[in-house]
């Protein structure tokens, strides 16, 4: 078919066609007659070469006359140099190679808080059991494959339920401020990251013989008794306050994040909300879980670290009456909140009291915002903090000596007694004299 289309066909004039035969025919004497012809062309040659020789001639005087050779004119423009060198001298990976180094996007995606190719992996562990489950995936107790009797969580979660939650930069947050946080004997310490394919893994500090998180405790045992709440508020605050100290927000104080070793030291768990925030300054996301979410978060305005204050306040509630402090278990937007309708603990000491109504106030100026202010009130003056940061007390024993009866919450009389005489005290008192 192809020869059809360029076979010569009688009758038809094919001008460019007959042109070429008749160069082929007559040769170079038919192609200079041509030129000639076209006088303007002719003409400009002519000028072209004769400025050329002069040129020759003047920077080379020595050579005689009749040895010059003038080459024509090369009619294409001249290539950048650099390009072809650059072109003739690119070394092109081969293409093994190319495969070897490429690191595919998912693996990208995910560096460099978590490696690729880390010495610790998940070949160096046995899982042992599942401890929990997370938004990603599921923490387990493993024992290292050398030594059976160290124990370590490890946190296993899915990359492809990361990136279609869009919370990629969330999970690399998390793994950068925990693994550049000192160590703290409250904070659960993460080890390594890495990465396989299609899973993150991070190897976090276990607490020995775990009895497990402090919502599971919570409802297994009810209500705990002020002097554990004491201990294990206690050694809380110290966290949190050595959060703040290296400039990080927490966000996320609740049951669930704490988890208990077998003498019932407290260790905080999950950083999936902590944000790196300098004294002073402020932030505006609004996250955390809703029923711990203090006014300030929720209101959408800015806020600072002494929101985690606030969470803290609604845990130690909770430890102590088993229900939040305000009403909102059912609210499922942020906006649905409600503040209102507080009624302090009853029942319990004043000084628990008091610290309830200090730390629960929706006005910043009564409300108990920082480590100084809460290491200072009576709830907390039988603590030795140093002491506490060396594990010299043992919640454990205090765990399940409840002494709180929720059922007085109902004595309406005798909680608005108690609440008028204990905030007026205890504002004179803390407010005025000592804070
Ligand atoms: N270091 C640990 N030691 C013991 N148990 C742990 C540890 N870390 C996590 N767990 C258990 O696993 C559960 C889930 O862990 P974690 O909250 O860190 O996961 P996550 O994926 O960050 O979850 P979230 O959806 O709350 O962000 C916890 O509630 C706890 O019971």
């Amino acid at each position: 078919m192809g020869n059809v289309a360029t076979r010569k066909r009688p009758g038809c004039h094919h001008t460019a066609r007959s042109d070429e035969n008749e160069e082929e025919e007559d040769g170079p004497a038919r192609k200079r007659l041509r030129i000639a012809e076209n006088h303007t062309e002719n003409e400009y040659q002519k000028l072209a070469f004769k400025s050329r020789l002069q040129k020759l001639k003047n920077c080379r005087p020595h050579l005689k006359k009749g040895t010059y050779k003038v080459e024509e004119a090369d009619p294409r423009p001249p290539l950048p140099r650099f390009i072809v060198d650059d072109y003739d001298n690119y070394e092109k990976p081969e293409t093994a190679n190319r495969k070897e180094f490429a690191i595919p996007w998912f693996e990208h995606l995910f560096l460099p808080e978590f490696p690729t190719r880390s010495v610790i992996n998940e070949k160096s562990f046995i899982l042992e059991r599942q401890l929990g489950r997370g938004s990603f995936g599921v923490v387990y107790c493993a024992s290292a494959i050398h030594d059976s009797e160290r124990k370590f969580a490890i946190k296993m979660q899915e990359k492809r339920e990361i990136i279609s939650k869009r919370a990629v930069l969330q999970v690399k947050r998390e793994a950068s401020i925990q693994r550049l946080l000192p160590a703290h004997p409250f904070i659960a310490r993460t080890y390594s990251t890495w990465q396989t394919r299609t899973h993150l893994y991070s190897l976090l500090q276990y607490p020995t013989g775990s009895t497990g998180d402090l919502f599971s405790i919570w409802r297994q045992r009810g209500s705990l008794s002020e002097a554990a709440i004491r201990l294990i508020g206690a050694e809380l605050a110290s966290a949190i306050d050595f959060l703040h100290r290296n400039d990080v927000i927490y966000r996320d104080v609740k049951l669930e994040n704490v988890v208990l070793d077998q003498w019932g030291h407290a260790l905080l768990i999950d950083f999936g909300l902590a944000k790196k925030l300098k004294p002073g300054c402020s932030t505006g996301t609004i996250c955390g879980t809703l029923q711990y979410m203090s006014p300030d978060v929720a209101s959408g305005h800015t806020y600072s670290h002494y929101v985690d204050w606030w969470s803290l306040g609604v845990l130690l509630h909770i430890l102590l009456t088993g229900i939040y402090p305000y009403p909102n278990s059912e609210a499922t937007h942020h906006a649905n909140l409600k503040f209102i309708d507080y009624s302090t603990p009853i029942g319990c000491s004043r000084e628990f009291a008091n610290l309830m109504d200090r730390m629960l106030a929706v006005s910043q100026t009564h409300r108990l915002c920082s480590f100084t202010v809460l290491h200072a009130h009576p709830f907390f003056r039988s603590i030795n903090f140093s002491k506490l940061e060396q594990k010299d007390y043992t919640p454990a024993s205090e765990i399940g000596n409840a002494e709180y009866d929720t059922y007085q919450q109902n004595d309406e009389t005798l909680d608005d007694a108690l609440f008028k005489e204990n905030y007026d005290f205890d504002r004179f008192d803390y407010f005025n004299d000592r804070f």
